[in-house]
C-alpha cells in the first residue's frame, strides 16, 4: 500500500521547505479570504518558486468567481485546483487545469453520489462537515462512511495528525491524505517537527502492508 501526502495551508517559505524536505508529494495554498491560511497571489507566486519538480502545487478555492481562479492561474503555476465549496462539476471543469473536488461528509451515501457527480475530476477529497466552515476545521468524521469501491482516487482529510494518521491510512487505504491544522503550531504557521512526524507515520503504515 502507498498513500501520498499533501500538506495544505502553507504561508511561510520555511514551511514550504519543511514540507518538501520531509517528503510531501503535494503542497497546498489557500486562496480563500476568510481562512487564516489565505495567501495573496503575489505571496503564493513567491512561495511556489521554492517547490521543486515532482512535487505538485495545489490551489485551494471556495466558491470562487471564474475570473478569480483565472487571475491566480495567470501568476501562479498551479498543477491542480482544489474546489472546497459548493462548486458544480461543470464549473470545476472550465479551467485548463486538472482539479479535485472536496466534499464535507455528514451522511451515508453522500460519497457514492459525489463519485458520480464529480467523475470528471482527478480525485475526490473527503473532509468533515461543519455547520459554519467549509474546511480546515481540524475535525475528523466517521471513516466507516467511506466506501471501499472507488471509481476515483480518494483523498482523506479532516482532523488528521501524527496521532491518528496511521489508523486512518490503515483503515481507509486512501490514495492520499491531506492535512492542515494537524501540522500547525498556530493558524497558518506550520510546525516542521509535526510535518516530519506526520509524513513518517504515513510511510510507516505503508511499509507494514
Ligand atoms: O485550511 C483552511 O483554512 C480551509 C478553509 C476552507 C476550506 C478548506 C480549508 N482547508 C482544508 O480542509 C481540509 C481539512 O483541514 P484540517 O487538516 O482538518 O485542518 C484540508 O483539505 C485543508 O486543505
Amino acid at each position: 500500500m502507498s498513500a501520498r501526502v499533501k500538506i495544505c495551508g502553507l504561508t511561510r517559505p520555511e514551511d514550504v521547505d519543511a514540507a518538501v524536505d520531509c517528503g510531501a508529494d503535494a503542497v497546498g495554498f489557500v486562496f480563500y479570504g476568510p481562512s487564516p491560511r489565505a495567501v495573496s497571489v503575489a505571496q503564493a507566486a513567491e512561495l511556489v518558486r521554492r517547490v521543486p519538480a515532482f512535487v505538485s502545487v495545489v490551489g485551494l478555492f471556495v466558491n470562487p468567481a471564474h475570473q478569480e481562479v483565472e487571475a491566480v492561474l495567470e501568476k501562479v503555476p498551479l498543477d491542480l485546483l482544489q474546489f472546497h465549496g459548493d462548486e458544480t462539476a461543470a464549473f470545476c471543469a472550465t479551467f485548463a487545469r486538472r482539479w479535485i473536488k472536496a466534499i464535507r461528509v455528514r451522511e451515508p451515501g453522500q460519497i457514492e453520489r459525489a463519485f458520480d457527480e464529480y467523475r470528471a475530476s482527478s480525485g475526490l477529497l473527503v473532509d468533515a462537515w461543519d455547520p459554519e466552515k467549509y474546511g480546515g476545521t481540524g475535525k475528523a468524521f466517521n471513516w466507516d462512511l467511506i466506501p471501499t469501491e472507488r471509481p476515483l482516487p480518494l483523498i482523506l482529510a479532516g482532523g488528521l495528525s501524527s496521532a491518528n494518521v496511521f489508523a486512518a491510512v490503515n483503515q481507509v487505504k486512501p490514495w492520499a491524505v491531506d492535512v492542515s491544522g494537524g501540522v500547525e503550531q498556530g493558524k497558518g504557521i506550520k510546525d516542521c517537527q509535526k510535518i516530519s512526524y506526520f509524513i513518517k507515520e504515513v510511510h510507516r503504515v505503508c511499509k507494514t502492508d
